[in-house]
């Protein structure tokens, strides 16, 4: 019988009153001490849930050893966030088992998953489905994913790949600017595909403030994911004010 797991069930309990947020780390960008402490303070900060991956490198031992640190500091449920089925660890809670519905290159809409499949099984790891989406910029993502980034004007185009998602069996869609984009993803298009589908929506790729993070949310995402804004922070202090902050324009408290 097919069950749906832990985390996405504390995902679906916890929208039923807030909007989320998520942080995501890269093992490429923080050592195993920093991935510790930024999850003990996402967790004090009231942070939803911590992703772990990496388009470039984020694998084996070196992910291994940042999904443990964060285990050992903080109770939040870890998600793996896949560059490609290399990007899996054992010590993860559960993994956005994730296609890129506009990527030009079939190992990442079917490749990656069937190489990864056998081993999430063997780690009983939870996997969530995702429709995972593109949108310009796209930045490295969409570079090392061979995307057909979707035109920040064509929210039409966003939304029936959304919706194509949802009728595939995805349970979760995530719009993705890239990590680092210089620009978020447009609030029109957030509209127009949280009108069409029922699942949750994510939203990531150059969100920083409070008030982008305002913007999205009202627009209608779900779930907010910030990675740069708090690795490069410049300081764990100055990465747990930004906690704040977005959590603050998130939940839309003060
Ligand atoms: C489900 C399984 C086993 C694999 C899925 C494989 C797929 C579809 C990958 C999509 C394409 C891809 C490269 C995704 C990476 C997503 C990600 C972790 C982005 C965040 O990383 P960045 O911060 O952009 O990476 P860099 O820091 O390396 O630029
Ligand atoms: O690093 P940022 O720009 O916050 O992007 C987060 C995430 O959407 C990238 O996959
Ligand atoms: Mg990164």
């Amino acid at each position: 019988m097919l069950e749906i797991g832990k985390v996405e069930r504390y995902i679906h309990e916890k929208l039923e009153r807030e909007k989320l947020h998520f942080v995501l780390l890269d093992p490429d960008d923080v050592t195993p001490e920093e991935a510790a402490k930024i999850a003990e303070m996402s967790e004090e900060t009231g942070v939803d849930a911590i992703m772990i991956g990496g388009s470039t490198g984020a694998e084996g031992e070196v992910l291994d050893g940042v999904v443990r640190a964060i285990k050992e500091s903080s109770d939040l449920p870890t998600i793996l966030f896949p560059g490609s089925h290399g990007g899996i660890s054992k010590y993860a809670d559960a993994i956005f088992f994730m296609s890129l519905l506009n990527s030009t290159n079939p190992f990442f809409i079917t490749g990656a998953q069937a190489l990864g499949a056998f081993q999430v099984k063997r780690y009983g790891l939870e996997p969530i489905p995702m429709a995972y989406l593109i949108i310009e910029p796209g930045e490295t993502v969409g570079w090392v994913g061979d995307a057909k980034p979707i035109p920040r004007h064509k929210p039409k185009i966003a939304a029936a790949y959304a919706l194509a998602g949802q009728y595939l069996g995805m349970r979760l869609v995530y719009l993705e600017a890239g990590s680092g984009a210089s620009q978020p993803v447009p609030p029109e298009m957030i509209a127009l595909v949280k009108h069409v589908i029922d699942v949750p929506l994510i939203v990531g790729g150059g969100i920083r403030t409070a008030e982008q993070a305002r913007a999205a949310v009202k627009a209608g995402a779900d779930i907010i994911v910030t990675g740069t804004a708090i690795e490069k922070a410049g300081s764990l202090e100055k990465a747990g004010k930004k906690l704040r902050e977005l959590n603050r324009g998130i939940k839309g408290r003060d």
